[in-house]
Order: structure tokens, then sequence, then C-alpha cells
């Protein structure tokens, strides 16, 4: 047991996904896992063990934002072991050719977030994803002609912006930045200091450009081909 994970010592496997929604993660193991146990409920921070084509994986919510997964993937890492994580989360576009239920791959996360200039003494760490997943994923996606836009993405603190700031995420578009989401650099960040291999995988739910979303239950329940996709990297 852990200070927010109830699992104890080999309940979780060392491949996990990590959706932010404590639901998905439910949703995920009830309809790809077979064999499926519930290692977790405190907070409802859901998280579970299956299998899936033989091998073992684990599934864990994670919350929305940077402190929220990094109490979780720091407990994973920590107390159970766990090698590889792949985040399974939403983003919104910034970019005109990346479309709603498009799939991001992140290859590097930028942020605005003061977390990492914390650790670093105010010098910026550049959160890159693991080369060998990213490449697997990149192979999985042409074999399976799947249409996945390949860069960095932002890590945002800011799911509601304010609008005296003018456009916050303008800077970012113009260097090519393709997404942003609220957790990706903290994931890798410290998938680093402990030499463990992250990845995350992001399907478009908000083009923020275009001023489209999806509603609540279609963000829950329609990433079925990123899961999909993220399973074969297991
Ligand atoms: O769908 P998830 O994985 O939660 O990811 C995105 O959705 C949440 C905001 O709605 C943030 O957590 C953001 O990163
Ligand atoms: O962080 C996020 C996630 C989804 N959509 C957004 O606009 N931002």
């Amino acid at each position: 047991m852990s200070a927010h994970n109830n699992a104890k010592k080999g309940d979780i496997a060392d491949f996990v996904l990590l959706p932010g929604d404590p639901k998905r993660a439910k949703l995920i193991a009830e309809t790809f896992l077979t064999d499926v146990i519930c290692y977790n409920e405190v907070r409802g921070m859901l998280g579970y063990t299956g299998f899936y084509n033989g091998k073992r994986i684990s599934v864990q919510g994670t919350g929305m934002g940077m402190p929220s997964i990094s109490i979780y993937i720091t407990e994973l890492i920590e107390e159970y072991g766990v090698e590889t994580l792949v985040r399974v989360g939403s983003c919104g576009s910034i970019q005109d050719d990346v479309n709603m239920m498009d799939i991001v791959l992140a290859m590097s996360a930028c942020t605005d977030s003061g977390m990492n200039k914390f650790k670093f003494n105010g010098n910026d760490f550049a959160p890159t994803a693991n080369f060998e997943l990213l490449k697997k994923a990149n192979e999985i996606a042409e074999q399976n002609k799947i249409k996945a836009h390949t860069g960095s993405i932002l890590t945002s603190d800011f799911f509601y912006t304010e609008s005296h700031l003018g456009d916050p995420f303008l800077n970012w578009k113009t260097y090519g930045v393709l997404a942003v989401d609220m957790e990706t650099a903290a994931l890798y960040s410290i998938a680093a200091k402990y030499r463990k291999k992250a990845l995350a995988i992001l399907t478009v739910s908000d083009h923020i450009l275009k001023k489209e979303a999806l509603s609540a239950d279609d963000r829950q329940n329609s990433f079925k081909e990123m899961i999909e996709f993220a399973l074969q990297l297991a």
C-alpha cells in the first residue's frame, strides 16, 4: 500500500495505461481486459489489472494536472516497480490540420507549469518521450493506417484561460506545438528521473482554434481507437 493506492505488492503490472479520468480506467478494464481485478479505489482513483492478449497490464486513473499525475506515477514507480507508463488522454488541438478525434503522439512536452522550474532551480528541463516506445507507436500507426500526428505538445496548468492575456496558445502554435494537455510534462520528467519508459498518446477532444468540443459522455467513451493502439505497445 502507498499513500494514495490500496494495491498490494505484485497487484500492479509492469506496463500501465494512464487515463486522467478514473471512469475511463474502468471502461478500459471492462472493455479490453480479461480476468480483471480492481486494486485501487482510494479517492475514487480507480486502478485495475487484467490481461490483454495474454499480457498482464494495469490501468490507473491519474486525475487532472501535473500535481495529481505526479503523485500516482511516483507511487507506481517507487512502491510497485512499474517500468512502462503510457498515458491515454485527451487534448485540445492548436493546429489547423490536427482535427477532432485525431491521435497525437507526444514526442516532447513544453510546459507553462512552474513545477519543473522549481525542481531545476529556474532552468528548463526538456520532457521527452521514450524513443523506443515512440518508434514502436509510429510503426503501429503505419501498420494500422492510423493517422497519428507526432510532435511536441504543451502541458498547461490551465484548461480555462484568462481572456485579458490575449491568446495564450498563439506563440506555442507559431512554434509548431500540436496540442494542449495537462499532465504529459510531469509524466516524462518523473519517468526520466527513475529511468522508466513513458509515452503519451492523446485523442483530440477539443479544437481550441475552431471552438469545437466533445460532450462529457463522448469524452469519457469515445477513445476506443487510442486504447487499442496503446494496448499494442504492451
Ligand atoms: O482526458 P485526460 O486524460 O484527463 O486529459 C485531459 O483532460 C483533462 C481536462 O479536461 C486534463 O486532464 C487533460 O490533460
Ligand atoms: O488539457 C486539455 C485537454 C483537452 N482539451 C483541452 O482544451 N485542454
